[in-house]
Order: C-alpha cells, then structure tokens, then sequence
C-alpha cells in the first residue's frame, strides 16, 4: 500500500467506522510487541532488555503501548523519548501517560551523548522514531538516534517502517535504521518490494489494527 492510502485506512476507521485511534494504536502496539517477544525467543541476538526509540508522533505512541505489553510478556523495557512528552499529542500523548503512570522507565534524550550512553550494546533496540509521518532523512537527533542504533550488536526491530526508508519508493536516506525484523501495519507498504529496501527492512510481518474487512476490501487488501 502507498503511505497516503494506509493513512486514509485510520482516518476512514474513525470517522466512517466510528473506531478509536486509541483501540486502532492498542491493536498495532499489542501486535509488534508479540512479534518483537516471538522473534527475541528463536534468535541467538534475542536479547532482554529492550529499549524502545520514540519520537514525536503516533509512531512514538506505537512504542509506549509496546513497552506496556512487552512487560507484561516478561521483557524488561526502558523508553527513551527524543521528545519531552508535553510535546506529544492525542493517542501518542494518551500512552506515554498510560506507560509513565504505569512506572515503566522513560527517559528524554537531548543530545547525542544520551542516546550513546543509554542505549546499551546488546539490547534489542525498536524503532518508533517516525513512521508515515515522515518526510525526508531523518533531521538532528532522529538520525543520531539511527546512527547510534546501527552500531549496536544487538537485534533491530522497525515498527510500522525503518526511520529513514520512504516507504513508497523503497529509497534510503543517508541515515536509515538497518532492521532485522520491519513489524509493518495493516499491509506491506509499496516501497518494501523495492530491491533498495532489503537491506534496512530485514524479515517483513504484517500486524493487523482491527479495521473492518469491508474498510481493507476498499483498498484492496489481502
Ligand atoms: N492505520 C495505521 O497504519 C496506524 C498507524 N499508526 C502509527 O502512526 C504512525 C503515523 O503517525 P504520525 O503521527 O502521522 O507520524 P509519525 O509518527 O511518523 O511522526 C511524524 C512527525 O515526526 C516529525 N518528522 C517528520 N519527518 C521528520 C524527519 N525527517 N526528521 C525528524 N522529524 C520528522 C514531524 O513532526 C511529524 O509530524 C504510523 O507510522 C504508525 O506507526 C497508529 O498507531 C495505528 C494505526
Ligand atoms: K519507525
């Protein structure tokens, strides 16, 4: 699917379905943490803990409903957000709430020198920088956070899409999260099937959000 029409794909669940962004964020959260628990079982690089990389939209709102459910999976999770969360809004600003209340461990990185000394070498790292949100290479501390994550041994999880990649062309940024798994919602975007993509999207899984089988029939998905 392109970018613009699985965008379409939450909005018509809310407004022509009636569905939450909430439940549509609990359904896609809940999903990627069970893949991300899945693949950390069978791999060798599977580590515990996981550190989760949020950024400033419903991507990073992605990554506190991961956190939530990883823990209850028996992970050991810590969050570092790349923005204070009174900058986060709706659905996202909702579970950063949820997550803080919750006690689990969120700390804001700053500067490049937080993200070097709190992402450990050999925990799993997950990618909720930016999702199809975004729009060119990722800017400042979103591409040291990429760079600082590729240089980890451990395993690599992108959520939705690895930062970085366009997810229509399939063309990588300069800076782009290198995955071992890409845990993408709803369907495959169109760019995954590009040859340039490989190397940053690892194994591809789709993860369903619960959107009605007539609303995914509109726009032809399997
Ligand atoms: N139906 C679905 O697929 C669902 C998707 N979900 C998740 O929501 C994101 C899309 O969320 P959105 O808030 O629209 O965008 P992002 O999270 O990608 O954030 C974009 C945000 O980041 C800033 N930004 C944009 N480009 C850059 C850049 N190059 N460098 C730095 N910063 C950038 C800008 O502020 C943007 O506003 C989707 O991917 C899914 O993960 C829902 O959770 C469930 C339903
Ligand atoms: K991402």
């Amino acid at each position: 699917m392109k970018r613009e029409d699985v965008r379409r794909v939450d909005q018509i669940a809310i407004e022509e379905y009636g569905m939450l962004g909430l439940v549509l964020m609990e359904n896609a959260g809940r999903g990627a943490a069970e893949r991300i628990a899945a693949l950390c079982h069978e791999s060798p690089r599977g580590a515990n803990p996981v550190c989760i990389l949020c950024g400033p939209g419903n991507n990073g709102g992605d990554g506190y409903v991961i956190a939530r459910h990883l823990e209850l999976l028996g992970f050991s999770v810590h969050i570092l957000s790349l923005v204070p969360l009174d900058r986060l809004t709706g659905d996202a600003s909702a579970n950063a709430s949820i997550a803080a209340r919750a006690g689990l461990t969120i700390q804001i990185a700053k500067s490049d020198e937080d993200l070097d000394r709190w992402i450990a070498d050999d925990e799993t790292v997950v990618d909720c920088l930016l999702g199809t949100g975004a729009t060119g290479a990722p800017r400042g501390l979103y591409g040291d956070a990429v760079t600082q994550a590729n240089k980890r041994r451990g395993l690599r999880v992108a959520i939705d899409l690895p930062t970085g990649l366009d997810c229509d062309t399939g063309a990588p940024a300069e800076v782009t999260f290198r995955a071992d798994l890409t845990v993408t919602f709803v369907a495959e975007k169109e760019g995954f099937s590009k040859p340039a993509a490989k190397p940053w999207l690892g194994t591809v899984q789709v993860v369903g959000i619960g959107v009605p089988q007539a609303l995914l029939n509109d726009f032809k998905v399997a």
